[in-house]
């Protein structure tokens, strides 16, 4: 069996249940269950600085983590964390695929938003390897319609087993988040874990599309990072007054210390 590999006791397990998604929710059988989550610094930072990866998830969270993609269909980040982390986007939980378990069981498929065709996917990606070695399932791209992917860039991803998808853009060459969770959903992919970064997790917390998201997990960590990180701070909400108000609050909420970190878990409460 690989080395490093995570453990998640099942006395937590139990904790972050209720906030996983079903087996399949027949009300809408081909969107999938979006799960919103990442780990913050005390400042709401989620790394020191654009590009830049830090660990702020301690090995009890980071195992929280890794239990969750376990749970998950799809783990979605966008283009600046692959080209920042060179993140392996796996699950090394004891007992999964390539980790002590058959096949690829509970391996999450990783999925990378990049609608301006910036990360260069080539086999020295720790997700390309870890494809290739059985220990992870090959990515699949999201790009702009009007951007084919160069010949021999997506080499690496298809010999890996992973995919490229297009789909439309707006006038701003986004994608409608809509749209991303109805291919993921209508290509079997029936559960989303959406890791960041930055511009990924404040659209998603906007008034626009926190109605697509049924849980939030977020590992808060006891550090400040200081000003110019890459920080999750959604765009301001005012009401018909034009007076500022919050942009919203979750309910249901869980508080789990777990090791020097506090997991936090909730449904979106707000319209
Ligand atoms: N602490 C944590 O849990 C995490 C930290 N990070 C950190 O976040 C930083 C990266 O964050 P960001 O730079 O904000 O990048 P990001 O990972 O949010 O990617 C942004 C890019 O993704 C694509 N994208 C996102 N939404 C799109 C949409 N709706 N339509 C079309 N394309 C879309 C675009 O190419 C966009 O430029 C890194 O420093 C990384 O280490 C990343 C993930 C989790
Ligand atoms: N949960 C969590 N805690 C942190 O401290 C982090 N920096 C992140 N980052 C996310 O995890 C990805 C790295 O995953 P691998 O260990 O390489 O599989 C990274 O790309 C971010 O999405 N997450």
């Amino acid at each position: 069996m690989p080395r490093n590999t995570l453990s998640f006791p099942s006395t937590s397990a139990t904790q972050i249940e209720p906030y996983l998604p079903e087996p399949r929710d027949l009300a809408r059988p081909l969107y999938p269950h979006v799960t919103l989550t990442y780990a913050t610094s005390l400042d709401a930072n989620l790394s020191l600085s654009p590009g830049v990866q830090t660990a702020l998830s301690g090995p009890q969270s980071k195992a929280m983590t890794h239990f969750l993609r376990s749970k998950h269909a799809a783990i979605l980040i966008g283009a600046g964390t692959a080209i920042a982390d060179d993140p392996s986007l796996n699950c090394r939980i004891e007992g999964v695929g390539g980790y002590g378990g058959p096949g690829l069981n509970g391996q999450p498929r990783p999925v990378v938003l990049d609608a301006k065709g910036r990360w260069k996917v080539n086999e020295d990606n720790k997700v390309i390897k870890l494809a290739k070695e059985g220990r992870g399932l090959g990515p699949w791209v999201i790009g702009a319609q009007d951007t084919p992917p160069e010949d021999g860039r997506y080499k690496a991803l298809t010999e890996a087993g992973g995919l490229y998808i297009t789909l439309p853009t707006d006038s701003r060459g986004r994608f409608d988040w809509g749209d991303i969770f109805n291919i993921l959903g209508t290509n079997g992919l029936f559960s989303v874990m959406v890791e960041g970064g930055g511009v990924v997790i404040n659209e998603l917390l906007s008034p626009r599309y926190i109605g697509l998201v049924d849980s939030v997990i977020v590992t808060i960590a006891p550090v400040w990072l200081g000003k110019d990180g890459v920080q999750v701070c959604p765009e301001e909400r005012r009401n018909e007054g034009g007076v500022k108000m919050s942009v919203g609050r979750l309910k249901d909420v869980r508080w789990l210390p777990l090791g020097e970190d506090v997991v936090l878990c909730g449904r979106p409460g707000w319209q």
